[in-house]
């Protein structure tokens, strides 16, 4: 079901269904919102915008605590629903539930402490910076986050006084309908929040909309591209992409090769691999064989199997069979290139969507491909020195996530001031960003719009109000 105007209802577009990846049963299934469906979604939260913006920012956050409220109480359903819908096991799905509601808290919090308050005044006048918001914005989600993801725009949008139209991933329209029914618990006024369900002609009739002014994209790179060009020549339309990255990690000179290790596999097999932020690139300086003998004997040891496994496991299954697939075709691809398996990729017997975590040697390869692998797949590359390993984390065209290992401060320091990434970690995973902070990429992760803290800067337009002076008025 769709949801517009505060009404569910069905869709006039394909019907598809949404699998969970484990046990291949049915978790939603239903119609994807049509061209008219759109149109629809679109008058409705136009009208209902209006009247949204006009209530003050303290109103529209009571309705963000009453849901974040409510997201606390239903923290163990949605994290069900997660790891049904997308493979995670529990303990992984509920570090994801768990920030839906904490979002909210951090964002009104964000909105208070980011908006410029600067007033000018001079004999003859006065001005100062007001907000106003975009107006209707669409935001479309990816799989891999279902709820925490497209929820760190809804949230900070509806804050800002827009009314929005968010598309989910029609790998995970289950747990999207979850999250909007408890935005309709909270007291969202109709038409402000609508759920269109669908995939590319979804999209597609949502870019094509003349009412949108905001588009807030969460995908893969390729995705991004097709959608700036969609948008060309739509000026009044702000794009945010988040986008994704080919993250390298270093390691140099670390004071401990376990605790190494460890911040390694947290980087790489968190979620699967399917975490935009993982490392895909582990790059070791000097005599890497130590490193790597851990590496290798510890993340043979990673449990992967059925969120229900007792105890429960590291890693779950991947989305699906497809995307195992994707992760096997690479490590082919890489083998044939001169890349050296240290420990292969395999499918597992359990499921077609589970596979195992592999790392690839991949020094001597004669073309490294620069795309992002979603899934447990490491590379690594040997460098003589910590420049070498600089220049070798910089030869991405994206920058996303980036991480450095070692013992010395002098070593991070030369590392944050050279490499290229949005998000720059020191003795870390690159998985678990903070958010407290900006996240987004720059190069080809993404448009200049980190999301995460600063959401809110691309959720409303500052405008320059003036007034003149009577004669003879006293300035502020
Ligand atoms: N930077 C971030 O914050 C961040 C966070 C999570 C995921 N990601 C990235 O997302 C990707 C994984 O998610 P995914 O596989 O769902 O991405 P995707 O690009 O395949 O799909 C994302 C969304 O775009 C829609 N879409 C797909 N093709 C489209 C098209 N041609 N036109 C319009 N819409 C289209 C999909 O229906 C879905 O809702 C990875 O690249 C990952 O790095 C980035
Ligand atoms: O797949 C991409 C998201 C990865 C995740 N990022 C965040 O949680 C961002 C923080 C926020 O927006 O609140 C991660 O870093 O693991």
């Amino acid at each position: 079901m769709n949801y517009i105007n505060g009404i569910w209802q069905k869709g006039s577009g394909e019907s598809f269904a949404s699998r969970n990846p484990v046990t291949d049963e049915i978790l939603w299934q239903g119609s994807a919102a049509d061209t008219e469906d759109i149109h629809r979604a679109f008058d409705t939260a136009a009208k209902a915008q209006s009247s949204w913006c006009s209530r003050s920012w303290e109103e529209r956050a009571d309705i963000l605590r009453c849901f974040a409220e409510l997201a606390e109480q239903h923290c163990n359903t949605l994290a069900k629903a997660i790891s049904d819908e997308v493979g995670k096991p529990l303990w992984d799905a509920m570090t994801e539930a768990k920030v839906v509601a904490s979002k909210c808290d951090i964002t009104i919090e964000a909105y208070q402490r980011l908006r410029d308050e600067t007033e000018v005044s001079t004999s003859t006048l006065n001005g100062r910076v007001v907000y106003r918001p975009l107006g209707v914005v669409g935001v479309i989600g990816p799989f891999n986050f279902p709820a925490h993801i497209a929820n760190g725009q809804i949230v900070p949008a509806l804050l800002a006084g827009n009314s929005v139209i968010f598309k989910p991933s029609e790998l995970t329209p289950y747990v999207a309908k979850l999250m909007v029914e408890l935005w309709e618990k909270a007291g969202l006024p109709p038409g402000v929040l609508n759920l269109v369900q669908g995939g590319v002609p979804t999209s597609q009739a949502i870019l094509a909309a003349p009412q949108l002014r905001g588009l807030f994209f969460t995908g893969s790179r390729a995705t991004g591209v097709k959608l700036r060009e969609a948008l060309t020549h739509r000026l009044e339309v702000l794009l945010a992409l988040e986008l994704g990255g080919n993250n390298p990690l270093i390691v140099h000179q670390p004071a401990d090769i376990d605790d190494a290790v460890d911040k390694v596999i947290k980087s790489a097999y968190l979620t699967s691999g399917q975490r935009c932020t993982c490392a895909r690139r582990l790059i070791l300086t000097g005599d890497a064989q130590p490193i790597l003998d851990r590496l290798v004997e510890q993340t043979s040891k990673i449990t992967v199997g059925r969120p229900s496994d007792v105890p429960e496991p590291f890693m779950g299954s991947l989305i699906n069979a497809n995307a195992v697939d994707n992760v096997l075709r690479f490590q082919s691809q890489l083998s044939s290139q001169g890349g050296i398996p240290l420990l292969l990729s395999q499918r597992l017997p359990i499921g077609e969507a589970f596979v195992s975590p592999g790392i690839i040697d991949v020094t001597l390869c004669s073309a490294r491909s620069d795309e992002e692998v979603f899934g447990p797949l490491l590379q690594v590359v040997r460098v003589a020195d910590l420049d070498a390993a600089i220049r070798e984390a910089n030869a991405t065209q994206y920058g996303l996530a980036a991480g450095i290992v070692c013992r010395e401060r002098m070593c991070f320091d030369r590392f944050k001031n050279q490499v290229k990434a949005g998000l720059i970690n020191w003795n870390l995973p690159t998985t678990g960003a903070s958010g407290r902070l900006p996240f987004g990429g720059i190069g080809q992760s993404g448009n200049y719009r980190p999301a995460g803290y600063h959401a809110i800067n691309f959720c409303h337009v500052p405008i320059a109000e003036v007034e003149a002076l009577p004669e003879g008025a006293e300035t502020k």
